[in-house]
């Protein structure tokens, strides 16, 4: 389905952002794993955290939901079924990374299988720690789902240096290192997102630049009792959408904020972006708090690639917001981002170059020449089916000379069902 985005000439009003993705998806697996009940609201109905809910029942996980409040009774780590299909993880790269932590620990004898771009994103990165501590697990070709798990002899705890800065692996070995007598030890350099260890309650000790992380069987698996915040990497849409709008005042409440997830809000700060953030709160072990966003000139930065972790899903919306920056941008460390739902770099330097914004890719970043009187040509933007896409896309689109076209523009219920709505809320608040 392709979606027709018009040029907008002011964006206002309130957004209630979806529940977060990252947490939602964590809320329901820790929840299964540990011995009592839990109750968690708000948790989101986008199709990612959907794929993991299916997966958990059809690993005997008892789950109610009844609209965003899903009720989960844990059945412990050693209460998973052999399930009797293929556990469907959808697009979802969290549910596979971080569940096959969980069925390989337990040795619980499945396959795991995604949708083609989940198909096509390697697995190399859980496969060879998970084989180190003696889970059996494989895959085709060695590297790609589907993954073939089997029962094993246990668990060997070890103490594991991340080769990559990624939140999924190191969440992977942290849960497949609960099933094991020993501890494991993640060793993390370069720090990413930590709804793991705080939903866990994980032991951590500070170490250089970064911090160790510890898991065993002996760690008793919380409850998760609480309501999941607003999610950031939704937000951000906003924030850059309001930022690049001569005319826009937009609020965004119950927004999670955690330090590890929010660099874009500072990045764009320091751009010159005009942000206000209120009523700070606590919403179980996670950061909330209101957030307001309002026209400004922004200003060209060259990204600290120490900050990518904390902003990896935020890139492609950063991109759009360097293009209204007058002068050049530069993003570079970031080719992870090549390995996301398609790969990132290449697709939004399409985007970019398709409304006509100056762009040089590279390996791992990308160059933009921007301009404060930056007019999108309009235009029939790809999406590869890659929901962060889409909406980048229709951000840019909005600030176009006519109206454009997104393409597969149903991919943003991956993240954000109701992304489509809430832009016509802001656009119509405004006529
Ligand atoms: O742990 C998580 O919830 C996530 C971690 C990130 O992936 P990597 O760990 O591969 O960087 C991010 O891109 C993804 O959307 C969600
Ligand atoms: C990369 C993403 O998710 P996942 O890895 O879970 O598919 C994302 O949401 O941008």
């Amino acid at each position: 389905m392709n979606k027709a985005v018009d040029p907008v000439a002011k964006l206002s009003g309130e957004i209630v952002p979806p529940p977060d993705k990252s947490i939602s998806h964590r809320s329901a697996m820790f929840a299964a794993l540990s011995s009592e009940n839990s109750i968690i609201q708000n948790y989101s109905s986008a199709a990612d955290p959907q794929s993991t809910l299916e997966c958990l029942k059809q690993l005997g996980v008892e789950i109610h939901q009844e609209g965003s409040t899903v009720k989960i009774s844990g059945v412990g780590r050693d209460g998973f079924q052999d399930p009797e299909k293929s556990l469907d993880c959808g697009n979802s790269g969290t549910t596979m990374r971080l569940l096959s932590g969980i069925v390989a620990g337990a040795g619980v004898e499945c396959t795991m299988i995604g949708d083609e771009s989940l198909s096509a994103r390697t697995m190399k990165r859980i496969i060879d720690p998970l084989r180190k501590m003696g889970c059996k697990i494989d895959g085709k070709e060695g590297i790609y789902a589907p993954l073939e798990i089997h029962s094993h002899g246990g668990v060997k705890g070890m103490r594991y240096p991340l080769p990559i800065a990624s939140a999924q692996l190191k969440s992977c070995v942290l849960l497949a290192g609960l099933f094991g007598d020993e501890p494991t030890e993640v060793v993390e350099d370069v720090l990413s997102r930590d709804h793991t260890e705080r939903l866990l309650q994980l032991e951590t000790e500070p170490y250089g630049s970064g911090k160790i992380i510890q898991s065993s069987r002996d760690h008793i698996i919380p409850q998760q009792n609480y309501r999941v915040p607003g999610d950031f990497s939704a937000a951000a849409f906003w924030l850059v959408a309001g930022s690049i709008h001569e005319n826009a005042e937009i609020h965004l409440s119950g927004t999670g904020v955690n330090p590890s997830r929010d660099a874009v809000y500072h990045i764009l700060e320091e751009m010159g972006a005009s942000f206000k953030k209120t009523n700070n709160r606590l919403a179980g072990k996670e950061p909330v708090s209101d957030l307001f966003v309002e026209s400004s000139d922004l200003k060209p930065i060259h990204l600290d690639p120490a900050l990518i972790p904390n902003c990896i899903d935020e890139l492609p919306i950063l991109m759009v917001a360097m293009c209204f920056a007058d002068g050049k941008s530069v993003i570079t460390g970031a080719e992870e981002l090549r390995h996301k739902e398609t790969d990132r770099l290449s697709a939004m330097a399409e985007i970019l170059n398709l409304a006509g914004t100056e762009v040089e890719l590279q390996q791992d970043g990308i160059i933009i020449q921007g301009r404060r009187d930056f007019k999108p040509s309009a235009a029939t933007f790809p999406t590869y089916h890659d929901h962060r896409m889409a909406m980048a896309a229709a951000v840019l689109a909005t600030k176009g000379t006519d109206t454009s076209a997104i393409t597969h523009a149903d991919c943003t219920a991956i993240s954000y069902p109701k992304f489509w709505t809430d832009l016509q809320t802001l656009s119509d608040s405004a006529a």
